[in-house]
């Protein structure tokens, strides 16, 4: 069969995804390499210990949510994003975000020393430790630090990104069949970008660190109901909005 897709539109298609990506990720990569060794005094980490736990997840929700806000302009800025049904759209987005907010973490992970960047200083694990669920603390660092280790470009991550989002396997879509196409051609630019950085080899680990995400996330959602089944006015009252149409 013909080429269904030309080399230009792939290009083109490329150089959208890169530019919207740089537009929406919160934190430029100049930013937190200036910032990286910036760490929290011991005075610091023992104030964030002494919260409680709803007050640090509060906490955390507030970051987070501003996180997927950003995810959802990057999403609806992918050619072809628009065009799905909003209820396609909410569906990707319901279950894809917070995978794309643990990508995007990977850029404020420092792997020299572990830390992360959160309230604009670097901390470890320790940093969380009143949110009472260490396991998902060290799972959120192992796969930063996983995605770290690939020392993806901006490019690579922006498409690996897209790719994340749009999972014509996501349970419920309407037009699964749309979002396959849409699947299709970024598999073709990632591929052809790879080709381009001489790198076919991180093809396969980036399809490997993709089901890492769905097991990861999973996780988090079940924390995520844990927490709000303990502390049921914060969910509803405080986290925001979109947050709450988003993760519960
Ligand atoms: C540069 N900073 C960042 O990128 C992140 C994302 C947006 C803002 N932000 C942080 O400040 C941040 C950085 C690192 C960490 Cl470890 C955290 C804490 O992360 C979480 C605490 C509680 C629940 C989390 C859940 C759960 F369970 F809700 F799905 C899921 C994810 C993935 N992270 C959670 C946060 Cl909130």
């Amino acid at each position: 069969c013909p080429y269904p897709t030309s080399l230009l539109h792939i290009e083109e298609l490329c150089d959208s995804i890169v530019r919207s990506h740089r537009d929406t990720s919160q934190f430029r990569l100049e930013e937190l390499q200036a910032l990286r060794w910036k760490l929290f005094s011991r005075e610091e980490l023992h104030a964030y210990q002494s919260k409680s736990v709803d007050e640090m997840w509060q906490h955390c929700a507030v970051r987070l949510t501003e996180a997927v806000q950003y995810v959802v302009e990057f999403a609806k800025r992918i050619p072809g994003f628009r065009g799905l049904g909003q209820n396609d759209q909410i569906t990707l987005l319901k279950t894809g975000s917070m995978e794309v907010v643990l990508v995007r973490m990977s850029r404020c992970f420092n792997t020299e020393n572990s830390t992360v960047f959160f309230d604009g200083k670097f901390g470890s694990t320790e940093l969380f430790k009143s949110l009472g669920c260490g396991d998902l603390m060290v799972a959120v660092f192992d796969f930063a630090h996983s995605v770290c280790a690939l020392r993806l470009t901006e490019q690579q991550m922006a498409l690996f990104s897209s790719l994340v989002l749009i999972n014509p396997d996501r349970p419920c879509l309407e037009d699964r069949g749309r979002v396959h196409r849409m699947r299709r051609d970024l598999e073709v630019c990632l591929s052809h970008m790879l080709r381009r950085d001489n790198q076919e080899s991180l093809q396969h680990k980036l399809y490997q660190k993709v089901s890492v995400l769905q097991s990861l996330c999973s996780l988090h959602v079940e924390k995520l109901h844990w927490f709000s089944q303990r502390y049921p006015l914060i969910v509803h009252s405080v986290f925001p909005p979109l947050y709450k149409e988003l993760f519960t």
